[in-house]
């Protein structure tokens, strides 16, 4: 069966890659472009919606998507539990529909959430470095804001006490941001797609966890996965993790 595809952002940098992508993949048609100013009514008659646009736009689109039963994938970082709550709700009216939000569809991104999670309870020290390009309007990115929590949560659940720190004198900014009591430090960089380091220290030892999305082609095959997968996952499905089954 072919699923139909609607693209809303489908003038910006994800939006782009993503059109492409549908039009490109076996068993995908697409079937509208939407961006700002545009009324999405039925979004063309899709099956699944693909929605990569703005912090302050998305919840709208998303609420919009599943009141219409069509299922949606999202890219758009600014999520948080209240506006998902909010999914959640809309959700419970149109039981047959999925949403998938993911702060970040490329693997290796995944894989450095994951195995961040899985070395947390080993250290002491752990600070989250996130890299992007300059045009990037929100700050720290969502893959930084999922990392530090899933780090936070590891280190709850295994009793590691607070990073150790003298430094009692700092200018603003100088030690980050504090994410669930992890630093997040945020570089813009023109060269730069999007890049994670995550750092742990310990005693004479430091690991250090690096991902680097040097193209936005990084994304597309967990974009596509996620439009094949959401048909079959009703309700809210928070991270690719779940799709991919890690
Ligand atoms: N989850 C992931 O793997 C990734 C997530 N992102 C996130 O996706 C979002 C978009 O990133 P980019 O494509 O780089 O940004 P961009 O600024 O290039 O594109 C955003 C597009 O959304 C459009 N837009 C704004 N308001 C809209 C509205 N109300 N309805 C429809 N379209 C609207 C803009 O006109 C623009 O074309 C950001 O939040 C970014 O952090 C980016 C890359 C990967
Ligand atoms: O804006 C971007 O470019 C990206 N945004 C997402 C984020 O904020 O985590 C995903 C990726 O880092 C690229």
């Amino acid at each position: 069966m072919t699923l139909r595809v609607a693209v809303i952002g489908a003038a910006g940098r994800m939006g782009q890659q993503v059109v492409e992508a549908v039009e490109r993949a076996d068993g995908l048609e697409l079937a509208g472009r939407f961006d700002v100013g545009d009324d999405l009514g039925d979004l063309g008659g899709a099956d699944v919606a693909v929605e990569f646009t703005v912090p302050g736009a998305t919840l709208a689109n998303v609420l919009h998507c599943v009141e219409q039963g069509v299922h949606a994938v999202v890219g758009t970082t600014g999520w948080t539990d209240e506006s998902m709550s909010q999914v959640r709700a809309a959700l419970a009216v149109q039981p047959k529909v999925g949403v998938l939000i993911a702060p970040n569809f490329a693997i290796g991104a995944v894989l450095t959430m994951r195995f961040a999670a899985q070395a947390a309870r080993f250290y002491e020290s752990v600070e989250v470095i996130e890299l992007h390009h300059p045009d990037k309007v929100d700050a720290p990115s969502g893959t930084a804001i999922r990392t530090a929590e899933v780090i936070a949560e590891a280190r709850r659940s295994a009793a590691v006490p607070p990073a150790p720190d003298a430094t009692t004198s700092a200018l603003d900014g100088a030690r980050g941001a504090q994410v669930d009591g992890v630093p997040v430090h945020a570089v813009r960089l023109r060269g730069l797609v999007a890049h994670e380091e995550v750092l742990f220290g310990s005693p004479g030892e430091t690991l250090t966890i690096r991902h680097d999305s040097y193209d936005r082609a990084s994304f597309m095959p967990g974009v596509l996965a996620g439009v094949r997968g959401v048909v079959d996952r009703p309700g809210l499905t928070v991270g690719l993790e779940e799709i991919l089954d890690l």
